[in-house]
């Protein structure tokens, strides 16, 4: 196994990649504090997933883009669990909008979800991993929408972006720390942020034309990727970025 009694944090994890991660991170002996927002039913069924794979898990709820929910959720799960080993930073949004007419309240809310919130709790789950003095790894959820754009997220493709590149500078100030700091770049992943985008058939099937593996990507094709860079197995890996695409990015023509 590979995180065998590490304490593992992961943000918005009631659905979609997070709940995969969580899920993967309890079957890798892992024991799990979840952060969760709106769903507090989803978020029980993702403590009683965890249980049942013979792992404790814990489930608090904040909204990311607040600093007290970092803090909080940092300090909820010492108190369950002892201690930070892993923390995963998975929360996101993308609401599709054109960028003409994009809403003031649409870009803000999805600057302070996707970059604030990921700064904010990389920030505490760091100041807690430094104070155990062990080291620690921390792993962000990027995107493919780092390195390229998208005509309807002119707003998200920055976070995504931003996301990636905080994990570069964490990894430089808290390599002294023994804490390595990784990205994962999904591609697309069949979920519930795209769900209605995808809903369109000839959108869909041009996403899916694009990806030389010739399928969406699903949560656990990004879970195990995380449960690696999150592993004793990356040991020598801080600032890099995994792209989990299918190959999508390499295909121009
Ligand atoms: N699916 C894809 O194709 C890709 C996704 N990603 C990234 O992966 C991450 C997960 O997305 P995915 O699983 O697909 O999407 P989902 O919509 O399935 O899940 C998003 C999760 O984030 C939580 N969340 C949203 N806003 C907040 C908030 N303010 N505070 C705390 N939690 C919040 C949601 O909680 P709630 O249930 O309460 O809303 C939910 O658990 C995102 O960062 C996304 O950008 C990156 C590349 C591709
Ligand atoms: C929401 C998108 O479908 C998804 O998220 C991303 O980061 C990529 O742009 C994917 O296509």
């Amino acid at each position: 196994m590979l995180l065998e009694d590490k304490v593992v944090l992961i943000t918005g994890a009631s659905r979609g990649i997070g709940r995969a991660t969580a899920l993967e991170a309890a079957r890798q002996g892992a024991n799990v504090a979840i952060n969760t927002y709106r769903d507090a039913k989803a978020a029980a069924e993702v403590v009683a997933e965890i249980e049942a794979l013979g792992r404790r898990a814990v489930a608090i709820d904040g909204d990311v883009a607040l600093p007290d929910s970092a803090t909080g959720f940092v300090s909820a799960a010492v108190e369950a669990f002892g201690r930070v080993d892993v923390f995963v930073s998975n929360a996101g949004i993308c609401p599709f909008h054109a960028f003409l007419d994009m809403p003031v309240e649409t870009l803000r809310r999805t600057m302070e979800v996707n970059l604030h919130g990921a700064y904010f709790m990389t920030q505490a789950a760091a100041n807690q991993m430094v104070k155990q003095g062990e080291g620690g790894a921390i792993v962000a959820i990027s995107s493919i929408s780092a390195l390229v754009g998208g005509e309807m997220q002119t707003h998200y493709t920055p976070t995504k972006a931003g996301v990636h590149s905080l994990m570069q500078s964490c990894a430089v100030a808290l390599g002294r720390h023994g804490i390595r700091c990784n990205s994962v770049l999904p591609g697309t992943i069949a979920t519930d942020i795209n769900k209605d985008d995808l809903a369109d058939p000839a959108k869909r099937e041009y996403m899916e034309g694009r990806i030389p593996l010739g399928r969406l990507g699903r949560p656990e094709d990004i879970a195990s990727v995380v449960a690696f860079l999150a592993s004793d197995m990356a040991s020598y890996m801080s600032g890099a970025a995994l792209l989990v695409d299918g190959g999508a990015f390499a295909n121009f023509q």
